[in-house]
């Protein structure tokens, strides 16, 4: 098979090696502070560790202790997940109501079910004889959606009301007004497939959009990097004209393009390292003779992808953001970073909360709950899932003995990361999480931090391979 060939990294050679440089340390330093001192937290981080860049602790820390909020630079929710939960496009909490969650969920899976089984085995009610779930009649379920059927204590366990995309897209919804402006102002104004969409061909979007569904959802995240530094740049070129006394604000002058650019990108320069078909793992099924074909056909299919992307919202004045090699090392920073996005479900919360009500008032709640939890099935409380991003998380190190863990709290409900401290954690002492399961043998162990490109040497680990 051949290797793509994209003419932009060759027209723009220059200035993709300057976009892919590692940013000078005072302004990977500075860039840094900045974050700390947003998030207000009390870390620091170092760029001359052992393990390039790391985290490590200003104050002390007590076991439980909060040690870091980390907003997200950019994540999705993964697309097969869309069907189990509705949540926030941009903050990734669950809106609308238990009833809307469920209702929604059986409404689409029954859509599933029906697409799956046109040829006829549905009984009266469109449900599918095949499915082991119980079913429930389409005029409950509209009830759910539509709010004309309330579940029993509900009220206890409310939800943000559903705002939907200004664009108008029917794909994006919000908890608030606040988290649709910054997701369109961020992100979403390019990529939005509505009426009011800054795009300038939403039909090759929607082509771009269904490709990465039909292949790899994290083309959507690569999208939404480059709809965030193009939306910068756009602000930084506004501003600067501004300052100029200029009032035409599609001229700044050529020379002040590139420089401009390179400002937008700054927070995704700091993030990322290889390309994403030289760094990803090799899957087990493919042998290792296959390698260098496999790693090409990644490459090929980044390339598709970026090519429906170019079509659908290319920008001249950011042109090398459109070349392979960048799109490659966004790609890469996510399969190096891996970061979970994981919001826990309230539809979880109700039913045990139901299932704790004292036994009358249970007995009268499940009557109306107890046809829907059957519905629902196992899955009855699946979670937000999805890949982000986050700025500080992500300069952490591991360790199989971590002093801190990623872990949400009861109160963290949206798609922020939260690291607490698993022991007492001195001043100056680097803050290590663990990327794997730390309780798995040392083989094992070793064998997925492959996948992170390392060997681990942590004391445990120096400990059990001697
Ligand atoms: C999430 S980043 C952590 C921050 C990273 N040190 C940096 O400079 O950006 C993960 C990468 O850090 C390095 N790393 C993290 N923990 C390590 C460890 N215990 N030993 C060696 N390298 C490690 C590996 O290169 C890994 O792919």
């Amino acid at each position: 098979m051949e290797a793509s060939v994209c003419p932009i990294d060759a027209q723009f050679s220059g200035q993709i090696s300057t976009l892919l440089s590692p940013p000078p340390l005072p302004q990977v330093q500075e860039y840094f502070e900045a974050l700390v001192t947003e998030r207000q937290c009390h870390l620091k981080v170092k760029t001359d560790g052992k393990h390039g860049k790391g985290v490590y602790s200003e104050v002390d820390f007590q076991g439980d202790d909060l040690v870091l909020r980390d907003q997200m630079l950019v994540g999705a929710q993964h697309s097969s997940n869309k069907i189990d939960c509705l949540v926030c496009s941009f903050c990734f909490q669950f809106i609308g109501s238990i009833e809307l969650q469920i209702g929604r969920k059986l409404y689409l899976e029954e859509l599933g079910v029906s697409a799956i089984d046109e040829c006829g085995s549905s009984d009266d009610m469109g449900c599918s004889s095949s499915s082991e779930k119980t079913c429930i009649p389409q005029d409950s379920i509209q009830s759910l959606m539509n709010g004309s059927l309330q579940l029993p204590y509900s009220e206890n366990f409310p939800l943000p009301s559903v705002v939907p995309c200004p664009g108008g897209c029917k794909e994006a919804y919000y908890c608030s007004k606040s988290c649709a402006e910054a997701d369109w102002d961020s992100f979403h104004s390019l990529l939005c497939i509505g009426h009011g969409s800054s795009s300038p061909n939403t039909e090759a979007l929607s082509k771009f959009i269904k490709h990465a569904n039909e292949t790899n959802d994290i083309f959507i995240l690569a999208a939404k990097v480059i709809s965030f530094t193009i939306l910068r740049y756009r602000k930084l070129k506004a501003a600067h004209v501004e300052q100029e006394g200029k009032h035409d604000t599609s001229n700044a002058c050529d020379s002040c393009i590139f420089p401009l650019l390179l400002e937008a990108w700054k927070p995704v320069s700091m993030g990322f390292k290889r390309r994403w078909w030289e760094c990803i793992a090799l899957p087990e099924d493919v042998d290792s003779c296959e390698e260098a074909e496999f790693r090409m056909q990644i490459k090929n299919l980044a390339f598709e992808s970026l090519q429906l992307l170019k079509e659908a919202i290319y920008d001249r004045e950011c042109a090398p953001l459109f070349s392979l090699d960048i799109y490659g090392h966004i790609i890469g920073m996510f399969e190096l970073n891996n970061l979970d996005l994981v919001v826990a479900s309230p539809v979880e919360d109700y039913f045990l909360y139901i299932d704790d009500l004292p036994v009358s008032q249970k007995k009268k709640a499940e009557k109306i709950t107890k046809i829907f939890l059957d519905a629902l099935g196992e899955d009855y409380s699946i979670s937000c899932q999805g890949t982000a991003f986050f700025p500080l998380q992500s300069c952490m190190n591991h360790s199989c003995i971590p002093n801190a863990k990623a872990f949400k709290r009861e109160e963290d409900r949206d798609g922020g990361a939260t690291i607490v401290a698993l022991q007492s954690i001195a001043k100056g002492e680097e803050i290590t999480i663990s990327y794997i399961d730390e309780d798995l043998p040392y083989e094992e162990r070793q064998k997925l931090l492959a996948d992170y490109g390392f060997i681990c040497r942590c004391p445990k680990c120096v400990d059990e391979a001697s």
